[in-house]
């Protein structure tokens, strides 16, 4: 199982305090030297942690592959196109929102995609398209031609810490997600079963799956069990633990249960 850092959360404390430290630059010598497989950022229109400058410097000194996600505005495509990641991940993206809430409507958007498909394979960047799991985006994203897939989990990670953390009983409870015991713990095995399944089914038709949001050293567990995903992103997560083990360590650690 690979595993790509997604470095924006080290960003994301750097645009807080408004100043030039912490460098998600600093990160990237940290993620090989722990045995990483690739970095992941998210450079996001409106810019709120990685910015352009952090997106060229990254890829230009990263000794891994970087796996740049980015929505399908034109703006953002004719940067990403300029910097040339070695993955662009397709991601939908709404203003407001303060994480990626679903996957891409690859169905609704397919004459755009394979617009930019063409564009991506011409300057040899591979695709990846990030779908909830489901049938029929599955099947859009292959007829597009992408290379890859990557699983959302943020429902599955969602019902996860609604029922084995205490995030229901904290200000930040998910509203839609207040149900009894019983009730999430079918929901988390219908989660679990539809990324199983999606993963079965992209597989079989020859795409490379991986799957990535929300997940952390609990949940991943049951995600690291699914044999046809075979790259995990995880970054905030992974940000997190570093403030109390060390951004090395924290990687070694999640990689220790992906392996
Ligand atoms: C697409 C995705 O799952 C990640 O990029 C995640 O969204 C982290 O980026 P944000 O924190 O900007 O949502
Ligand atoms: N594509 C998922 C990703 O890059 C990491 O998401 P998260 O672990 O920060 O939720």
């Amino acid at each position: 199982m690979l595993l790509g850092v997604n470095i924006d959360h080290i960003a994301v404390l750097r645009e807080a305090r408004k100043i030039n430290d912490p460098d998600p630059l600093e990160a990237v010598s940290l993620v090989k030297r722990a045995g990483a497989d690739q970095i992941t950022i998210h450079l996001r229109e409106d810019r709120r942690h990685i910015n352009d400058e952090d997106a060229k410097s990254i890829i230009e000194n990263a000794h891994v592959p970087v796996n740049l996600e980015c929505s399908i505005n034109e703006e953002i495509i004719e940067t990403v196109l300029a910097l040339r990641p070695h993955r662009a991940t397709l991601v939908p993206e709404k203003r407001e929102e303060v994480t990626t809430e679903g996957g891409l409507n690859v169905v609704k958007n397919k004459a755009v995609m394979i617009d930019i498909a063409k564009r991506l394979k011409k300057e040899h960047i591979e695709l990846s398209l990030f779908i909830d799991p489901n049938s029929a985006m599955i099947d859009a994203s292959h007829e597009i031609g992408a290379q890859w897939i990557e699983l959302h989990t943020g429902l599955y990670a969602n019902i996860y810490a609604m029922l084995y953390s205490n995030l229901s009983r904290s200000r930040h409870s998910i509203q839609e997600l207040e149900l009894d015991r019983e009730t999430l713990h079918v929901k988390l095995i219908e989660a679990t079963h539809e990324l199983e399944i999606s993963a079965k089914y992209a597989h079989q038709l020859g795409l490379r799956v991986a799957a990535g949001h929300g997940l952390n050293y609990h949940n991943v567990k049951r995600i690291v069990q699914i044999k046809e995903i075979c790259e995990l992103n995880i970054g905030q997560s992974i940000i997190a633990r570093s403030v109390f083990v060390g951004f090395e360590n924290a990687v070694k650690e999640m990689l220790g249960l992906l392996r």
